[in-house]
């Protein structure tokens, strides 16, 4: 049997690196279109091909997309920072939602039959129930979250008028990182609550700010649904199966919530040290409760996530982060060494 091709958009990144890796484990021929403008070129695991180009760019999206046939399209790459977004709307509906576009169009011109998006639970807003499945009402709660919607609506068209195969995942909180240690999280600048409470027990950083600890929840801070990269990286390939015939969209989470606070004890019992924070005032935009309801995607596909433990999850997490202390920037040297 001939390699399965995959092209993966923003595998440089945190999410999509994990993806390749997974791929890659299969045996897939796997190329990434990366910008590298927030990913790592050492996030990209050797076997993989890494094409540096912008999305905007469509002369080099045609080219890699014509050196087909490709199994499937994986497209991560994104801007994804809610609080930016709300400051800079027309830079998020553009770069994310106009690119986006112009992928799906491209896909369609060349004969790509299944494409997989990087979608997000920010597309729920504040939900009218918990756990949130797939009939909980869209109400994006930032143009970050519209940007992904415009590209779902528009592979909802590719799907009626061209048959393009798509699955939109909406992904609850990505965190962790390889399990065997070679790829992790690596922001610049970083927001995500695990990876600075593990930098603030690190004493890399000032302590952490807790952002409210009034909302309606048991502690009073906010309760996420944390699902691990390698859990997310399964997902993606088990829905392939599902598009032969159809498209899809499935919430991806553990279906757990858990507080800022009851983070922040995962994080202290595993590095056996309290995390040093302080309480601030909430962020803006944030809601008290997300939490995935992912029956549809168990069902249909058999998938469920390995990672149930949430210190397991923070483990992972923590070893990546502990063993390079600047992130990818640990390893220039040795890629220097290289070229
Ligand atoms: N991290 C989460 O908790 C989370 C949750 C829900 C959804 N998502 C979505 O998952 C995807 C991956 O998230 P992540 O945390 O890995 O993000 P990330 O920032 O680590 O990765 C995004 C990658 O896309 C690349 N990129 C961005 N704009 C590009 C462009 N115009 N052209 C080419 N490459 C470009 C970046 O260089 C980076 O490597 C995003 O689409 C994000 O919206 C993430
Ligand atoms: O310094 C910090 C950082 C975060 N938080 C809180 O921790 C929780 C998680 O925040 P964060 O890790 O920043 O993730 P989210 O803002 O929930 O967003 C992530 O998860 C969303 C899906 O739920 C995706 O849409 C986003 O792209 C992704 O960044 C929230 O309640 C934050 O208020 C703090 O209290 N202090």
């Amino acid at each position: 049997m001939p390699r399965k091709r995959f092209l993966v958009t923003g595998g440089a990144g945190f999410v999509g690196s994990h993806l390749v890796a997974a791929l890659l484990e299969r045996d897939a021929d796997v190329t990434v279109l990366d910008n590298l403008s927030l990913g790592h070129r050492a996030a990209v695991l050797p076997g993989a091909k890494l094409v540096v180009a912008d999305l905007s760019d469509s002369r080099a999206v045609d080219d890699i997309l014509g050196d087909g046939p490709w199994d499937a399209v994986f497209h991560f790459a994104s801007l994804s920072l809610v609080g930016e977004s709300m400051k800079l709307p027309f830079k998020y509906l553009l770069d994310n939602g106009v690119n986006g576009m112009k992928l799906i169009e491209a896909c369609v011109r060349h004969k790509v039959s299944r494409f997989v998006l990087s979608s997000t639970a920010n597309l729920f807003g504040t939900p009218e129930r918990i756990p949130i499945d797939e009939a909980v009402r869209i109400e994006p709660h930032s143009p970050y979250g519209e940007s992904k919607f415009m590209i779902e609506r528009a592979l909802h068209w590719a799907n009626e008028i061209y048959g393009l195969r798509s699955a939109c995942l909406r992904y609850f909180n990505a965190a962790g990182a390889d399990a065997r240690g070679r790829i992790g999280e690596d922001h610049d600048p970083e927001t995500h609550l695990i990876p600075l409470a593990i930098d603030a027990v690190l004493e890399r950083r000032q302590a952490l700010a807790i952002f409210g600890d009034d909302y309606p929840t048991p502690d009073g801070t906010c309760i996420r649904d944390y699902i691990h990269v390698e859990d997310l990286a399964d997902a993606h390939i088990r829905v392939l199966d599902q598009l032969t015939h159809r498209s899809v969209r499935y919430n991806v989470g553990t279906g757990r919530g858990y507080s800022v606070t009851e983070i922040i004890s995962s994080v202290s019992r595993i590095a056996g040290r309290p995390v040093p924070a302080y309480q601030a005032p909430r962020r803006l935009g944030d809601p008290a409760v997300l939490i995935a309801g992912a029956e549809a995607l168990r069902a249909d596909t058999g998938w469920s996530p390995r990672y149930t433990d949430l210190d397991a999850v923070v483990e992972t997490a923590f070893r990546w982060r502990d063993s390079h202390a600047k992130g990818y920037n640990d390893r220039k040297p040795v890629e220097a060494a290289l070229v």
